[in-house]
């Protein structure tokens, strides 16, 4: 049985991450478009570094829940034939054993250069425009996709889904794109879906079988 579950910031959200559209969701205060989209970095650079420098360091306050944890013990039965695509900049897969995770939005503990390109693992502030460790250029801006740019890693997740016998998306509200797309995508191609999430996504039609609840009770009594 080849797997792909599709994550989003429901899976967190018990974990203590806010999410973004629920009440008092990530984006109250800071209108989408003033801190996820490459115009407001080029226009005012140091908001949308201390919107991001404040997620990165909120890191340290929280922990994997059940959910997450859930997923890694899929993987140790599964491995190869499981791949978690998440729209989350958080790293609490990894911290929960997954290890075959994709962030097709980026991550919040890596930094990218806009001069050179190169990577950095990075677990603090960028407000302060620190040098590249690659190239030493002050061009690091926060490894994360905004909004009209292109997602990480499309052509695995495309090759990925067309071989898919189960899609299973968990904790995402189903308005943004590609992401938004996928239960589509792969049921056009014979997979089954499954949605689990705190209540009716925008997409839940879209789905052959849909479980609403918290995922730290979901994910578990789906896998285990
Ligand atoms: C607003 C929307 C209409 N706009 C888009 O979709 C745009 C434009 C667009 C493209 N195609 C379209 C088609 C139609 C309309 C618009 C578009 N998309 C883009 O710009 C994308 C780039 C989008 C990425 C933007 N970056 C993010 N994040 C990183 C930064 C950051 O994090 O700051 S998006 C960000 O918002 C999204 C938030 O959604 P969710 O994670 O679902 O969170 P939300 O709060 O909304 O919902 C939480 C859900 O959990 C549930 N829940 C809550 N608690 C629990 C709980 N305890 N248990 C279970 N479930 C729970 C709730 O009920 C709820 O349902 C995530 O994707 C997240 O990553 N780029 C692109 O399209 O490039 C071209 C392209 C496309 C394909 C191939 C090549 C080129």
């Amino acid at each position: 049985m080849r797997i792909v579950v599709l994550t989003g910031a429901g899976i967190s959200a018990e974990s203590g991450v806010p999410t973004f559209r629920d009440a008092d969701g990530l984006w109250e205060g800071h209108r989408v478009e003033d801190v996820a989209t490459p115009e407001a970095f080029d226009h005012q650079p140091g908001v949308v570094h201390r919107f991001y420098d404040e997620r990165r360091s909120a890191l340290h306050a929280v922990e994997p829940n059940p959910a997450h944890r859930a997923l890694a013990r899929l993987e140790e039965a599964l491995g190869d034939n499981l791949l978690v695509v998440t729209q989350n900049i958080d790293d609490l897969h990894e911290r929960g054993g997954s290890t075959r995770v994709l962030h097709m939005h980026g991550e919040l503990r890596s930094a990218l250069c806009r001069g050179c390109g190169g990577r950095s693992p990075w677990d603090g502030h960028l407000a302060h425009l620190p040098p590249c460790p690659a190239c030493g250029e002050a061009e690091l801006r926060p490894d994360v996709v905004w909004f009209g740019e292109v997602p990480y890693e499309m052509d695995r997740i495309q090759t990925t889904l067309d071989r898919t016998d189960l899609f299973v998306s968990i904790g995402t509200s189903g308005a943004v794109y590609p992401a938004a797309g996928f239960v589509q995508y792969a049921g056009r191609r014979g997979a089954r879906t499954l949605e689990l999430n705190l209540m009716p996504s925008e997409g839940t039609h879209l789905f052959d079988e849909a479980r609403h609840g918290p995922a730290s009770e979901l994910v578990p009594a789906w896998v285990d």
